[in-house]
């Protein structure tokens, strides 16, 4: 087996944001959680090791991201790509810069790319500044995240703090003449010392070109707009079929439903909706440090009524009362009492018989992910921009896949709860 392009991904939604870009541009491919101790598939042309290294000690990220480097280097791999968020999310000290550079001293890569632009979910940058939608990173609610508030718009300066490296500026003046024009400039920023290059990207043309300039990096990094134009430049060289559909899953049955950990604005008003016609039923964390039993009652709930029809289970909440809850239980242990509780609740509605299942939210589809003992999934078609439906690699001949859709807490439309099923065969 020869595995074409491998990747690195900080969390488990942004490595099936990946993972479905890729797909949609022909490569099949295959998600881990975390290094893999078994053989992969033959049929696999990238795979993305999703990791949860965004915000852990820069020590551990580090580490973590070279030992995925190696098994992807044992596997074959042509191209190492690093996945973080298309909203950079960082503190200041990393951990994109650190990881960045360990991988490039481990691959001996004088020069690399950051790229965190996603145009389809508005995310562009300009000048070096990155835009979530129509407002700067500092504007938007990046700004307050609780772990990685985004305060300086400046990647270049954003990427300048984290790493030894000089970083440069690639701007859209000079994507926008292609990739031989982006090409000559890296080239001139590397005879002038640099290391890094923030890349300006308002389209997804600017991002084929962004690719198509990158065909002989080692290792690239950036959110997975990027990745869009990668799988061309393996098939210019003849290592990639034009003809093999991607996005074909094992067909999948059961019951239906949706947990939500995600308190978004986007999640905010899929689970409105959702709420508006199907069953529904909340967990407060309020109530789970109280030692009520919400799982069991979650469950009998569900039991009585899961069937023809999705149910929804969320802990989806309001600004206002996410910091209610924060307040009197600290938002550390807010977070994991309902992120546990998700989780448990995930596992007994296997067991009721969901066999597809969608999970809102970056730490809650860990959360699920961790719990059900998932270690991979393959990625099928796309929903919405950056959210591919998966099915669970089969640990076990016997047990049936189950198809999970992980969504980012800001990526999908309105109706994502509702019209997701559909994209199932
Ligand atoms: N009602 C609530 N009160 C406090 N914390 C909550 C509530 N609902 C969810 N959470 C926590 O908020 C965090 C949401 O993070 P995450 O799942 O990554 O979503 P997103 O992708 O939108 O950031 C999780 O730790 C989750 O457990
Ligand atoms: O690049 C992105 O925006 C996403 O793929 C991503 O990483 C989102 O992270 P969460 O919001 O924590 O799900």
């Amino acid at each position: 087996m020869t595995v074409l392009l491998g990747c690195i991904a900080d969390d488990f939604t942004g490595g099936t944001d990946l993972a479905g870009m890729l797909v949609k541009a022909g490569m099949r491919t295959v998600q881990l959680i975390g290094v893999p101790t078994e053989p992969i598939a033959d049929d696999v042309d990238a795979v993305v090791i999703a990791l949860k290294s965004r915000t852990s000690p820069v020590d551990q990220a580090v580490s973590e991201s070279l030992a995925a480097l190696r098994w992807l280097q044992s596997a074959g791999c042509k191209q190492i790509y690093f996945k973080y968020c298309s909203t950079f999310d960082s503190t200041p000290r990393g951990n994109i810069g650190p990881v960045t550079e360990a991988l490039m001293t481990a691959l001996g890569a004088e020069f690399t790319i950051a790229c965190p632009a996603f145009p389809a979910n508005g995310r562009t940058i300009y000048k070096g500044y990155l835009f979530v939608g129509e407002m700067l990173l500092s504007e938007s609610g990046m700004r307050n995240h609780p772990l990685t508030p985004m305060t300086d718009s400046n990647l270049v300066r954003v990427m300048q703090q984290q790493t030894e490296r000089k970083v440069g500026l690639v701007d859209s003046a000079v994507v926008d003449q292609g990739a031989a024009a982006i090409g000559e400039r890296i080239a001139g920023l590397r005879e002038r010392g640099y290391g890094l290059a923030i890349v300006d990207a308002l389209s997804d043309v600017h991002l084929e070109s962004i690719g198509a300039a990158c065909a002989d990096m080692p290792l690239i990094t950036g959110g997975s707009g990027i990745a869009l134009g990668l799988p061309e430049n393996f098939r210019r060289r003849g290592l990639l079929s034009r003809t093999v559909a991607a996005d074909v899953l094992a067909a999948t049955g059961g019951l239906r439903a949706v947990i939500s950990g995600s308190c978004s604005v986007a999640t905010q008003r899929q689970v409105a909706l959702m709420r508006a016609s199907f069953p529904a039923f909340k967990i407060d964390p309020l109530l789970l440090a109280r030692g009520e039993d919400l799982v069991s009652a979650a469950l009998d709930w569900a039991g009585g009524r899961i069937g023809k029809q999705p149910v929804l289970i969320y802990a989806t909440a309001t600004p206002e009362t996410v910091k209610q809850a924060q307040l009197e239980l600290g938002a550390e242990q807010a977070g994991g009492l309902v992120e546990n509780a998700l989780a448990e609740i995930a596992k007994g509605l296997v067991r009721l018989g969901v066999g597809q299942m969608i999970v809102a939210g970056g730490e809650t589809s860990g959360a699920v992910v961790n719990a059900l003992g998932i270690k991979g999934l393959r990625i099928g078609p796309e929903i919405d921009p950056g959210v591919p439906w998966t099915t669970t690699l089969p640990h076990d001949a016997s047990v049936q896949p189950l198809a999970l859709a992980l969504k980012s807490g800001n990526f999908g439309s309105e109706d994502f709860f509702l019209k997701a099923w559909d994209k199932l065969q």
